[in-house]
Parts: structure tokens; sequence; C-alpha cells
């Protein structure tokens, strides 16, 4: 559960998000659109606990002692060019004190989970393409089993079709490791395609302009994308957005 109440930021004696109250249960996937500099990502960071809030008070409850509370996945994957992208996905529970033994072995387990070949594991990062490199980053941080996954527009550099191919993968992956999910995004459709619900944020300072729920059930399939519903809806948060980007 991620509960936050009257938060709010400022840096550098600018306000960037005025005030925010929001409740998100445990295993809810929670899409965040606002406009560019609205303080996303900085909602995102203080989560992750990389930024303090300036007010207000900002509670994660994660019941799970055996799990670690938190991963993120960034827009630039961020991978370490020396290691191989099994190395790579090891790495944060290398980190976490795994042998290198159980941390590899754990992280061949998420290979096929993230759309990656069983030849791949022995490739550098330079020999990826960058819808690979990205799946590499996305198991990186699956690997890790998180209570909360924290997903920074992490498909805005790939084209439409890998990024649906994506799209698909994270809420099969959500169903199966049943993490709460934050996903930051500038793409209406995407937004609407994992979530549950729709945070629309105003411009900075930034407030919760709406919170918008999407009806659709689980599993979803690709072919939801062309439903009258889920266009209606598109068309219906980009309205919103537009009254929001001044
Ligand atoms: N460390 C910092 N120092 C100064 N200003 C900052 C810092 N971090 C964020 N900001 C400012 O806070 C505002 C919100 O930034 P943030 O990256 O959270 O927005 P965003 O909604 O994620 O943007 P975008 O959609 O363009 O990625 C921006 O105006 C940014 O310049």
């Amino acid at each position: 559960m991620i509960v936050a109440d009257s938060l709010n930021l400022s840096i550098d004696g600018q306000s960037i998000i005025e005030t925010l109250d929001l409740q998100i249960a445990a295993g809810e996937f929670v899409a965040i659109v606002g406009p560019s500099g609205c303080g996303k990502t900085s909602l995102l960071r203080m989560v992750a606990d990389l930024q303090r809030p300036s007010g207000g008070s900002l509670k994660l409850s994660v019941a799970d002692r055996d799990r670690p509370p938190i991963a993120y996945v960034f827009q630039d994957p961020t991978l370490l060019p020396w290691r191989t992208v099994l190395e790579n996905i090891a790495l944060p529970l290398e980190l976490a004190g795994k042998s290198r033994g159980e941390a590899t072995a754990a992280a061949s387990g998420v290979l096929s989970m993230v759309g990656l070949r069983d030849d791949d594991r022995n490739k550098l990062p330079a020999m990826l393409s960058g819808g690979m490199r990205m799946r590499v980053s996305l198991a990186r941080a699956v690997v890790m089993q998180p209570q909360i996954m924290l997903f920074d527009e992490p498909f805005a550099a790939l084209d439409d079709l890998l990024r649906s191919r994506l799209n698909e993968q994270i809420l099969q992956l959500w169903q199966q490791q049943r993490w709460t999910g934050l996903f930051v995004t500038h793409n209406v459709s995407e937004a609407i395609f994992l979530s549950n619900r729709v945070l629309v944020m105003t411009d900075r300072p930034a407030r919760i302009a709406e919170i918008v729920d999407v009806p659709f059930d689980h599993p979803r399939e690709a072919s939801l994308r062309s439903s009258i519903e889920f266009n209606r809806l598109t068309e219906r948060l980009t309205q919103l957005l537009r009254g929001e980007a001044k």
C-alpha cells in the first residue's frame, strides 16, 4: 500500500508538487500522466526514497520481508557494458548478497519472461538492439521480485509495435508476480492498457487533476486496443491532458 497525504515538493524555492493525496492498494497498477515537467519523475523518486518530500507524508507498507520493497525501471536501460546479458540481470541479486551461482540461475529463469532468447544470454549490451536492452533492464528489475515496481517512461524510445508487445509482457509479469505498479508515461493508450487507474496530474505546481478508473478485465489481449470502449477512454484522457497542458 502507498499512501500520500498532503504530499508536496519544492526544489530551490520553486513549488513542483503543490499537494497530493493518494492511496494505492497493494497489487494495483497505476499509470501517471501529465504535462512535461509537472513532477511525475519527482513523484516516483519520492516513492523510491531518492527524493525527500518538502511536506506532508508518504508511507509505503510493504508486508513481505522476503521480497525487496522496490525496483525501478528507467527510460535509459543503464546496462554495464562489460557484463553480458545474464550478468547484467544477475547484478542486483549479487549486490543483495546472493552467490554468483544463485544469481545467475535466477537470471536465467527470467530471460524468457521478458522475451529474451536463451542464446542472448552471453551477448554484451553493445550487441543488442534498443528493444533488447530494454528487455534486459526489465529482467534486471523482475528478477528481484519486488513488492513495488516503478517505471519511468521505459519505452519512450521504442517503436509502437515493440512498445505494444512490451506492454503485453509487462501485464503478464504483473499477473505472475503481483507487484504494485507505478508507470509514468506520455502515451495515453499505454497508460490505459496497463493500468487499473490513471492518475492525471496538472501542470506545475502539480496537483491531481483527476483519477480515471480503467474498467477492463484481465488478462488483457492486444485486441483490447481496437475496442470502442478503449478508444473512447483514450479520447477522454487525451482531452483531459490537453486541458492540463497549458
Ligand atoms: N534536482 C533538481 N534540481 C532542480 N530542478 C529539478 C530537479 N529535479 C526536478 N526538477 C524540476 O522539477 C520539475 C519536475 O521534474 P520531473 O522530472 O519530475 O517532471 P516530469 O513530469 O517527470 O517531466 P517529463 O514528463 O518531461 O519527464 C521540472 O521543472 C524540473 O526542472
